[in-house]
């Protein structure tokens, strides 16, 4: 297991809410994926696009990152952001991985770099880091140690799918709130207006 950071970057859900896919929409010229996976660049070795359309991201891809195929486990695609991090999580061998949704326009390299920073004084029994807001953890913005894994499966062959309810099992090390938008999520139309 390396002690380097990599990252996960799931792009693998069916945006209906957006009405269109939320990883393709430019933002600032750059597509949302790819400009997430340059997010991701600034801190980890490697990034992983946890998706089942290789083919629609593939002139996304930066020079750092590259695809895990996420594949149906007994249950229709999507299967829901929790299982493809748990195929991602598999795939991946560094000791601690960034997880990053697709749709965060306005996340910001150096709070994801200072929270990066910050890792090496998490408690051992702690198996992420992360936000916690009013609503709970924010799981898909924040670090998660490898060793989480067996859990995970656990959780999800029970039938969880939840993060919160995984989560809530374990002791989570809390990331400080950025003083900035960066972890909104743009998931409608309405949020995409509110960008321009
Ligand atoms: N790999 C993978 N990613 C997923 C899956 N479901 C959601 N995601 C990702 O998880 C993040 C948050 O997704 P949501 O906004 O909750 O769901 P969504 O399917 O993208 O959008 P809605 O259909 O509007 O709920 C996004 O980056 C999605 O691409 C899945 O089954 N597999």
């Amino acid at each position: 297991m390396s002690s380097d950071l990599s990252a996960i970057v799931l792009a693998g859900g069916m945006s209906s809410r957006m009405g269109q896919d939320k990883a393709l929409i430019p933002i600032q010229g750059v597509p949302l994926l790819q400009l997430i996976c340059q997010m991701a660049e600034s801190c980890a070795d490697t990034v992983y696009v946890v998706t089942p359309w290789e083919e629609r991201y593939q002139h996304l891809l930066t020079p750092k990152s590259k695809f895990i195929r996420e594949v149906t486990v007994g249950e229709s695609l999507p299967h829901g952001p929790l299982v493809g991090f748990a195929q991602g999580l598999a795939q991946v061998q560094t000791e601690w991985v960034l997880l990053l949704a697709c749709d965060l326009p306005k996340l910001e390299v150096k709070v994801l770099q200072a929270w990066a920073a910050e890792l090496k004084y998490v408690e051992e029994d702690a198996i992420a880091a992360l936000v916690c807001h009013s609503k709970g953890w924010e799981p898909l913005c924040g670090f998660y140690r490898h060793r989480c894994l067996p859990s995970l499966m656990e959780y999800i062959n029970e039938g969880g799918r939840s993060f919160q309810g995984w989560l809530k099992q374990h002791h989570v090390f809390v990331l400080s709130l950025p003083d900035s938008e960066m972890l909104f999520n743009c998931n409608t139309p309405q949020d995409l207006g509110l960008l321009q």
